[in-house]
């Protein structure tokens, strides 16, 4: 199967997981990237069975209105039910790395609003240990510089993501070579160096559910 087939195939057991529960009023999180573009899409058939999304990211709420599924602003919302989304990198803890797609900090804030975090990815993104993708940090423009200096006396490399900028008016660095013992320690130590809006590691809030997408079908962890 290709990588995209992969991702299919979790987009579907994702449809699978949330559709028993979904209900007139319900509005779910929707994430951003390739493999939530093909949920998105397999969503369309259930539009009239629920109200509407809140999108981490300005694609994947055009994406979502294109299908005639309503978008509707987080602080209208409160919280939601699920988030759906996929990942860089994640580990058998459902720590994740995320923000492959500059989207790091709308994702992060949508998910600390959901009761149930689902991740879907195919089974190159699981890892023993987080930090081979670099791990992508947003900054503030004007503290980007500083902020480079502190990652690397935290061990990293980071690069300067050339063109990008996030819809939060913000920039973006990758931090390469900077493999990740402790993932919750990092992630907070990264969010205490000013200018740093977020980092792209989902440690304090992992996923609740993990479906993966391998050559032996979807697995799901935990197991139902
Ligand atoms: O965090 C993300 C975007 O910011 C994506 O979830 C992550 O990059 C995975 O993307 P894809 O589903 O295309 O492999």
């Amino acid at each position: 199967m290709t990588q995209d087939q992969l991702k299919d195939a979790v987009a579907a057991a994702a449809i699978d997981e949330i559709k028993p529960w979904l209900e007139r009023g319900t509005v779910l999180g929707i994430g951003t990237g390739s493999t939530a573009n093909l949920f998105i899409d397999r969503l369309a058939a259930l539009r009239d069975d629920f109200k509407g999304a809140v999108a981490s990211s300005e694609a994947s709420a055009e994406r979502l209105r294109g299908h005639g599924i309503e978008v509707f602003e987080l602080n209208s919302v409160g919280t939601v039910p699920f988030y759906i989304d996929g990942a860089d990198e994640v580990n058998a803890h459902l720590h994740m790395i995320k923000g492959g797609g500059a989207a790091l900090t709308r994702e992060k804030i949508v998910a600390a609003c959901a009761e149930k975090f689902i991740c879907i990815a195919d089974a190159s993104k699981k890892v023993e240990r987080l930090g081979e993708f670099p791990l992508p940090v947003e900054v503030i423009p004007m503290a980007r510089s500083y902020v480079a200096r502190e990652l690397v006396k935290l061990g990293a490399d980071p690069v300067y993501r050339e063109g990008v900028v996030t819809d939060n008016g913000n920039q973006i660095l990758d931090c390469f070579d900077f493999m990740i013992d402790d993932p919750v320690a990092i992630e907070a130590r990264i969010n205490a160096i000013v200018g740093v809006v977020t980092n792209g590691l989902f440690a304090a809030r992992g996923a609740d559910v993990l479906l993966l997408g391998g050559e032996q079908g979807v697995e799901r962890l935990p197991p139902a």
